[in-house]
């Protein structure tokens, strides 16, 4: 789906690291992306392709070397640190390979982290919307739970319930079916898709699975430090 204004808009960016030699590696070359509110992305590319790099870039966690990157129409450029984790933590859901929960909060303590953050409704009504948030990823009688309790692919949902709690414009998945079996990755993911929809945020996934890979409706390969356009799939 592909609607209104672009949510992020990069141009030629390219992203370079400066290493302990002086020397510089280069990780990205020239990416250019635009991805629209409901789009579904995948990118796939060899270990060390720059995926994660890209992926932080695009959640505002870093910034492009050199190129052009808007966020929601507003330059990246002219936005400082300050701005760009305001922006991260209202509009940015991460979900990672590792779940990466806090290990000592339950379900719903986890779900609710990222409302303390929040204003208005969003932070008073923290708990009954965390709550509701576990109960669309089937965990409504797992609240109070720790992640040591819960199985992979149930703490994965936990980590679907964190990213999607704040309604973000925009949910970045990094190898999320990484750490799961067959199966489960392949329950997790299509929740993960239904859910994204649902809210109209745009998802962009990294994957290694090609199965993952084809359930976004447009397709990317990193290589060489650019991105190759593959296939749009109609909605
Ligand atoms: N801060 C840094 N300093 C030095 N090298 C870095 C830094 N960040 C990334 N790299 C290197 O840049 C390359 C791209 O890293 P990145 O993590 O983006 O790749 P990736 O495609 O996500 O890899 P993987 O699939 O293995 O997770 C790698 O070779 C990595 O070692």
């Amino acid at each position: 789906m592909t609607v209104g204004e672009p949510l992020a808009v990069l141009t030629k960016v390219t992203r370079s690291v400066v290493l302990p030699d002086h020397g510089t590696l280069q990780i990205l070359t020239g990416v250019d992306l635009t991805v629209y509110p409901g789009d579904h992305l995948s990118i796939v590319g060899r270990s060390g392709s720059g995926k994660s790099t890209l992926l932080n870039i695009l959640g505002l966690l870093d910034v492009p070397t050199t190129g052009l990157m808007t966020f929601a129409g507003e330059p990246v450029e002219r936005m400082g640190e300050k701005r760009r984790a305001q922006a991260r933590g209202s509009a940015v859901g991460f979900i990672f390979q590792q779940f990466n929960l806090l290990a000592e909060r339950t379900a719903l303590e986890n779900v609710m982290t990222p409302l303390l953050y929040a204003r208005g409704r969003q932070f008073w009504q923290r708990e009954r919307l965390a709550a509701a948030m576990l109960d669309r990823v089937g965990l409504g009688s797992r609240l109070h739970d720790r992640p040591s309790k819960l199985s992979g692919g149930e703490q994965q949902r936990v980590a679907i319930a964190r990213a999607l709690v704040r309604s973000p414009q925009l949910i970045l998945a990094d190898e999320p079916t990484g750490a799961l079996d067959i199966a489960t990755g392949a329950y997790v993911m299509d929740l993960l898709a239904e859910v994204a929809a649902e809210s109209g945020a745009a998802l962009v996934t990294i994957t290694h699975d090609p199965k993952v890979a084809a359930l976004a409706q447009e397709h990317f390969l990193l290589q060489d430090g650019q991105l190759e356009p593959g296939l749009r799939v109609a909605a």
